[in-house]
């Protein structure tokens, strides 16, 4: 029977987690956090969500426990504090990058494997990884599939699994974070308007002058929602693909969106790759940056950027 803990009570008793394994003997349990603030369909049926989860569960010889995050840096605590209760065959976030994030950081250097049902905005991690986008459809996905390793990353010691950076789309997640709605549209909304006010700001980058519409630390290839800034990029090879855009004259910017939304940026005259273990940025005032799409203004004006190889295990 489906054990469940409530957003309420976030305890189990050990003669219900005894009875779990007795009516469970061979399958070790799943744990599913839930962000119902992610995407736009998650909190408004996380009782839904739950009912499936549980169902799926049930009928693949699974057992589930969820819980609900309560505000933001809830699910990296929930994981803390129930990651070694039971011999958990994953930690699921159900939710977005941001998600995957606050639950993979304690998961980092452990054989805990993480599992990811896609439920956000973007989903950049996911996608990159090839999951499925649909309940369901992850659900299946996460019950057949098997855990591989990939890298992290840190910037500032700060974790991250998709991308990082500063520039415009820092400056994006800033805007997008302070938004009611989530999801694609007020996404597309909050750049365009972002697009005509943004100036690009010098830094150096490891010693060398360099000015940039954007510099992103690319561990998976997109930013969510299929925006491939480094299509190239390799969760698996132990190196972090650096790109720099821009500065750019303003009728590039449409050929920049369709690179991005086609998975055909490359090497060019507005667009710079190379591939590094480390990075360090220099700015020259305290730098907005995002790590997977959550926006974060520093108090210093270094950036200090390294890969993590093999650090993480995921379901895929
Ligand atoms: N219960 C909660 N209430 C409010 N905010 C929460 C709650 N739980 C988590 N958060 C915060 O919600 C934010 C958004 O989460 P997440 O990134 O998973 O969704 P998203 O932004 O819709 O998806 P994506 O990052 O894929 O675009 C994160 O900053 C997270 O810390």
């Amino acid at each position: 029977m489906p054990l469940t803990i409530s957003k309420y009570n976030g305890k189990i008793g050990a003669a219900e987690r005894r009875m779990a394994e007795i009516s469970n003997p061979v399958t070790h349990p799943y744990l599913f956090i839930l962000n119902p603030n992610s995407g736009t369909s998650i909190g408004k049926n996380s009782a839904g969500v739950r009912e499936r989860i549980h169902a799926v569960a049930k009928k693949n010889a699974g057992s589930a426990q969820i819980l609900f995050t309560e505000e933001r840096a809830h699910a990296t605590e929930l994981v803390r504090e129930h990651m070694h209760a039971e011999k958990w065959k994953a930690i699921v976030a159900v939710g977005g990058d941001g998600t995957v994030n606050e639950i993979a950081r304690p998961l980092v250097g452990t054989d805990i494997p993480i599992g990811i049902l896609p439920l956000g905005s973007g989903n950049g991690l996911a996608r990159h990884l090839g999951l499925p986008l649909t309940l369901d459809a992850s659900l299946k996905r996460l019950f057949e599939g098997t855990p591989t390793t990939i890298d992290s990353a840190e910037l500032n010691d700060i974790p991250f699994f998709c991308t990082a950076g500063m520039g415009f789309d820092a400056y994006v997640g800033h805007l997008f974070s302070q938004q009611k709605a989530r999801g694609l549209g007020t996404y597309v909304k909050v750049s365009f308007s972002a697009y005509w006010s943004y100036k690009p700001q010098p830094f150096l980058l490891d010693g060398v002058e360099n000015r940039a519409f954007s510099l992103s630390f690319a561990n998976a290839g997109q930013f969510g929602n299929n925006a491939w800034v480094a299509p190239q990029a390799s969760l698996q090879d132990g190196l972090l693909d650096i790109c720099k855009i821009g500065p750019f004259p303003q009728w590039y910017g449409t050929v920049l969106a369709c690179g991005l939304f086609t998975k055909s940026l490359k090497q060019s005259r507005y667009i710079d790759y190379r591939r590094a273990t480390t990075a360090v940025v220099e700015t020259e005032t305290p730098a907005m940056i995002h790590y997977d799409g959550e926006p974060l203004q520093l108090d210093t004006t270094r950036i200090e950027v390294k890969i993590k190889p093999g650090s993480l295990h995921v379901i895929i």
